[in-house]
């Protein structure tokens, strides 16, 4: 196993990374080829993939490094547009591997397909008509689709509701009948959809009712992933700030979180800023994620934190997350765009349960990240130096121009697109 942790990866150039990353994971010219190729995602992929294709759109692809999760080290790639996300998850992860890194687990991977039924003539008998018949209903989802269960998944329980009985209008008043399935290392999308349509008409025969929608819940809570890590606050001693005082501002500022949407929602695009680089650099589908993240973070009915930050009797931080995730390592785009598949075999990932153990482990990284700079300098020092380089192109820097601009940002405390501009002028004369 090739340890994550990388020392002046950042300095080194792109060519040198390639190279760096070729020989720690025995990665084959072609693979490499899709990095260097532009666009990696041919044209031709791409028609075929979406609709109205005039191009592709590119984003960068960067590497998470000092990952340790359930002992084994990863290296994570992370497609995102946003500057300091990567340094930053990389520089949690460097602290927890000295912790002994993340703990994390998946399971249970029930992903739910969905069907509605409309005016049965008694909801009560319905419901009962249908849980009598579940052997029957589950079978003949598993008939819709019999290769998953040849390879070990298929429908494992089914039950049903009654929503709106009291409900003047018939349009409110269902019946909502749901299958759980496992789709094995699949996200499952087109798996439940297919048999939640196929076992509809079965459906209305024994309710006497209509049914509407087939489809799959993005509310993946029978798909949990969670991590752990707890760490020693001399860990987390940064500047003038001892461990124990950053500690205490990242549980204060996680109380914050679970105490206040506005805050909340904010607190969590930061963890999102981990999940949805991994998200895409994999090829999955980040809406069902980012929808079902953030669905679970109002369980308990008000919008709260997608994590939990608290102190041990031993005076160590302790983070904990624990989300729906409905990834796979098969299906959807995985193994068609060409950088997803080449994302996955760099972290060496054998099973979608796994994938979503990665991811949760980044999503919690990325807040103690975030948390641990609001806590302490601020947002703007470690985030607005390295966003300076994007400031400086939107200001007109281009080649070797870019660093120099970026610097002069950075001293004089203005990292603004006008302030870059100036600078451009000034340089160009
Ligand atoms: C940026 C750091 C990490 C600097 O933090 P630092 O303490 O100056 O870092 P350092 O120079 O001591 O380096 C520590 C490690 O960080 C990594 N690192 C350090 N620099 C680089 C770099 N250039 N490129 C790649 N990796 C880098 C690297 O792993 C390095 O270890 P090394 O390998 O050197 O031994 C820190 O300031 C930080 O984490 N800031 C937070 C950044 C952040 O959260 N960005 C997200 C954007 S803001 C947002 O969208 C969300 C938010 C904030 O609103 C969410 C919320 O409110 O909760
Ligand atoms: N609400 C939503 O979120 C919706 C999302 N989607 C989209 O659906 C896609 C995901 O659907 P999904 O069903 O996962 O993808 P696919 O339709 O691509 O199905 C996955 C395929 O992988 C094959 N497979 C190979 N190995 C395995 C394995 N070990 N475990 C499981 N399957 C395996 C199966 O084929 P076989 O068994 O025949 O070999 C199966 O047909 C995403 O692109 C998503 O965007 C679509 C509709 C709605």
């Amino acid at each position: 196993m090739k340890s994550s942790r990388i020392p002046g990866f950042y300095n080194m150039s792109v060519d040198q990374r390639r190279k760096l990353l070729k020989d720690n994971y025995d990665l084959t010219d072609e693979q490499m080829s899709n990095l260097t190729d532009n666009p990696s995602l041919s044209l031709d992929k791409a028609d075929n993939m979406i609709e109205n294709v005039i191009g592709t759109f590119e984003l960068p692809l960067g590497m998470g490094l000092n990952f340790v999760i359930n002992g084994n080290e990863y290296t994570v790639p992370m497609a995102i547009e946003e500057a300091s996300v990567v340094a930053s998850a990389s520089h949690i992860a460097k602290i927890v591997r000295s912790a002994g890194g993340f703990e994390a687990e998946s399971r249970e991977r029930l992903m739910i397909g969905q069907i509605q039924v409309v005016g049965c003539s008694n909801f009560h008998e319905a419901k009962q008509d249908l849980l009598d018949q579940k052997d029957t209903l589950m079978n003949a989802a598993n008939d819709a689709y019999p290769s998953i269960v040849k390879r070990g998944g298929g429908t494992r329980d089914l039950d049903v509701r009654i929503l709106n009985e009291d409900a003047n209008s018939t349009y409110s008043q269902m019946l909502v009948m749901h299958i759980y399935v496992d789709t094995c290392d699949a996200m499952g999308a087109n798996m439940i959809n297919t048999m939640a349509e196929a076992i509809a008409p079965i459906v209305e025969e024994i309710t006497g009712g209509k049914v509407y929608l087939r489809i799959l819940s993005n509310y993946a809570d029978r798909s949990l992933a969670s991590a752990k890590c707890v760490i020693p606050p001399h860990l987390l001693a940064t500047g003038d700030f001892t461990g124990e005082e950053v500690r205490d501002g990242v549980i204060h500022a996680y109380e914050f979180a679970a105490s206040d949407p506005y805050r909340a929602v904010t607190h969590n695009k930061g963890i999102m800023n981990g999940i949805d680089p991994i998200v895409i650099a994999t090829g999955n589908d980040w809406r069902a994620v980012e929808a079902g993240a953030h669905a679970y973070a109002a369980k308990d009915g008000q919008y709260g934190s997608m994590t939990r930050w608290s102190r041990d009797e031993a005076g160590n931080l302790v983070g904990e997350i624990e989300l729906p995730m409905s990834v796979g390592i098969v299906g959807g785009a995985t193994r068609v765009h060409p950088l997803a598949e080449l994302s996955l075999s760099i972290m060496n990932i054998e099973s979608a349960a796994e994938l979503a153990e990665v991811i949760v482990s980044v999503g919690l990284a990325q807040n103690l990240g975030a948390l641990k700079a609001l806590a302490t300098d601020g947002i703007q020092k470690g985030h607005m130096a390295l966003h300076s380089r994007s400031v400086a192109i939107a200001g007109g820097a281009s080649g070797e121009m870019i660093d120099v601009i970026a610097k002069k940002l950075i001293d004089q405390k203005e990292i603004r697109v006008g302030k870059a501009k100036e600078l451009v002028e000034q340089y160009k004369q």
